[in-house]
């Protein structure tokens, strides 16, 4: 903590790039040199450390991965080991691995393609996974799937470590994902293996293909839902209104990629079980915006999974196919406004004015692209342009904002952090063999319920990272909980199904926290 220190304070006024870097650095030595003690500072020091080892730095530390590259960490299964992944998976030292993190690198944060570098993302995500849920670092384990890139800048660079072809697609693409998993299975039947920055189309034909044979779940799509979802409940209960006027809220989504159909769904989803099923009159009040404006009826080549949700032009009176986020704020007024556009800035000056009119007395606005640079806005001009009274959540950390006259614009971080640890600690602790709708449906409800209502009328949604550690506990109980009721919970450990059953609520909590692993060295020579 000395040399971090130090290094704050002899890089001051050098570039964020520069100083970041340096700071993961110093981690990342000490992750190599002595994980034991690697966990236990960013545990403690977890507020400081996740904006490094997770969202922005850990997305420049992608960008520029091949140059940093030391040492190896986690697994590469690339196109070339067709074939051999069984065996692959028998090599790997740990004998149990209750969590894995894949990517195939195809969409890391809101910067594009980054190949094998990718890496990063499955390594970080454990992170948070050991610091937040308490899963021993002994049994994580990061995986690329290495199938090629895109990117024509990494295929040219000589430092690139991963294969030097263009990205398979289609079948061959398929057979390589298939094999992981079932090797995967094989070897460890019971580990989750949560999908991540996955490009759109094989983020929801993967999510598909296992869900109901693997546990496995796809945190852009399902995790940033539940996060999101807890958000706009935490906004109706803002504006001093009952839950159930959530049925009243006007919600335009910006970005319609895995992350905003997943909160769509999910949010359409709790609205319709709020207005007795009706999922017509929920989808009414939602509105989706892509690269090339608002989604109506009209788009020609509409990508499949966001036609449910184009607009017939007749019910968007003085709209027109294609409008821009600020002629479809400027008209509807929204009571929020939410970005998974992965695009810097795209919540501009005049968007954010517009939603000075807002119907709602909160406006809320959600600028939750990741890292940083690719946030719809920054904090400060949400606050400066759309007024003091919104609710303002970002995907990437920004300090909070001072309004002047001791009032202070608090900024929420929305990021699926606060749930995807607590849905795998819980699935694992359940025993369950595959991860329901109704266990993250219960993960975001805990989530939504967990601030009190004084902490949501200051604005504040979701509860400080330095209480990770506690909301993951909550959110896992809930998840095991719900695996109870679906009778899916095979137990684990120490635990079977009927112990499982028997326990109160707050009982699962306490056996979910004693489940957690916590950093301290082990005796090499036991007491006696
Ligand atoms: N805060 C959080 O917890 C999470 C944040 N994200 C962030 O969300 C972003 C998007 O992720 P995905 O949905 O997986 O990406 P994606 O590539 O699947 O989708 C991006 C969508 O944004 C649209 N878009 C692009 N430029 C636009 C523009 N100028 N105006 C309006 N829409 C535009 C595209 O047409 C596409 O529909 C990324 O930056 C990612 O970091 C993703 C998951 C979780
Ligand atoms: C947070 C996250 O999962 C993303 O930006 O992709
Ligand atoms: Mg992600």
């Amino acid at each position: 903590m000395e040399s971090y220190r130090s290094l704050e304070k002899n890089t001051q006024g050098q570039p964020y790039s520069v100083v970041s870097l340096a700071k993961w650095r110093i981690l990342n030595r000490l992750h190599d040199r002595n994980e034991t003690l690697y966990y236990r500072v960013l545990i403690d020091n977890i507020k400081d450390f996740a904006p490094i080892i997770y969202t922005p730095t850990v997305g420049l530390v992608c960008q520029n991965y091949s140059g940093l590259f030391r040492r190896p960490r986690g697994m590469y299964f690339s196109a070339k080991d067709k074939g051999e992944m069984m065996s692959m998976i028998y090599n790997w030292p740990a004998q149990q691995v209750d969590m894995i993190v894949l990517t195939d690198g195809s969409r890391i944060l809101g910067l594009g393609d980054l190949g094998v570098q990718g890496i990063g993302i499955p390594i970080g995500k454990l992170d948070m996974y050991v610091a937040a849920a308490g899963i021993n670092p002994q049994k994580i384990l990061p995986v690329m799937l290495d199938v090629g890139t895109n990117n024509q800048k990494l295929l040219e660079d000589p430092l690139y470590l991963g294969l030097r072809q263009p990205r398979l697609e289609g079948e061959e693409y398929l057979s390589i994902v298939d094999e992981f998993m079932e090797a995967v299975h094989t070897r460890w039947p019971k580990a989750i293996v949560q999908f991540e920055d996955f490009q759109m189309k094989w983020a929801f034909e993967t999510l598909q293909r296992y869900r109901k044979r693997f546990c496995m779940f796809n945190d852009d799509i399902q995790g940033t839902a539940g996060v999101a979802l807890a958000g706009l409940l935490g906004t109706v209960r803002a504006q001093g209104l009952p839950l159930s006027d959530f049925v009243n809220q006007k919600i335009v989504v910006v970005g319609a990629g895995s992350a905003g159909l997943g909160v769509l769904n999910m949010a359409i989803q709790a609205l319709s079980r709020m207005s007795g099923n009706n999922e017509m009159a929920a989808k009414n009040k939602c509105y989706l915006l892509d690269k090339d404006g608002l989604i109506t009826k009209e788009r020609k080549n509409i990508d499949p999974a966001a036609a449910p949700f184009a607009k017939d032009l007749k019910d968007v009176e003085g709209l027109r196919e294609g409008a821009s986020p600020f002629e479809v704020v400027k008209k509807l007024k929204p009571h929020v406004l939410l970005g998974l556009s992965g695009v810097g800035g795209v919540f501009n000056e005049e968007v954010l004015k517009a939603m000075r009119e807002s119907d709602s007395t909160k406006p809320a606005i959600f600028a939750m692209s990741n890292p940083t640079m690719n946030a719809e806005c920054t904090a400060a001009d949400a606050f400066k342009y759309a007024g003091p009274n919104i609710i303002f959540g970002s995907g990437s950390p920004f300090e909070d904002v001072d309004l002047g006259n001791g009032k202070v614009g608090h900024v929420n971080q929305a990021n699926n952090m606060y749930l995807f640890p607590g849905i795998g600690l819980g699935t694992l602790l359940s025993g369950a063999h595959i991860i329901t709708d109704g266990m993250l449906q219960a993960a975001a409800e805990c989530l939504a319920s967990y601030m009190t209502d004084e902490e949501i009328q200051n604005g504040i949604l979701y509860p400080s990272i330095d209480s990770i550690r506690h909301i993951t506990a909550e959110v896992g109980a809930a998840v095991l909980r719900a695996a109870v009721e679906e009778d899916l919970a095979e137990g684990h450990g120490e635990a079977g199904p009927r112990e499982l059953k028997h326990m109160s609520k707050a009982e699962t909590v306490a056996y979910v926290s004693r489940n957690m692993w916590f950093p301290v060295y082990s005796p090499l020579v036991h007491e006696k």
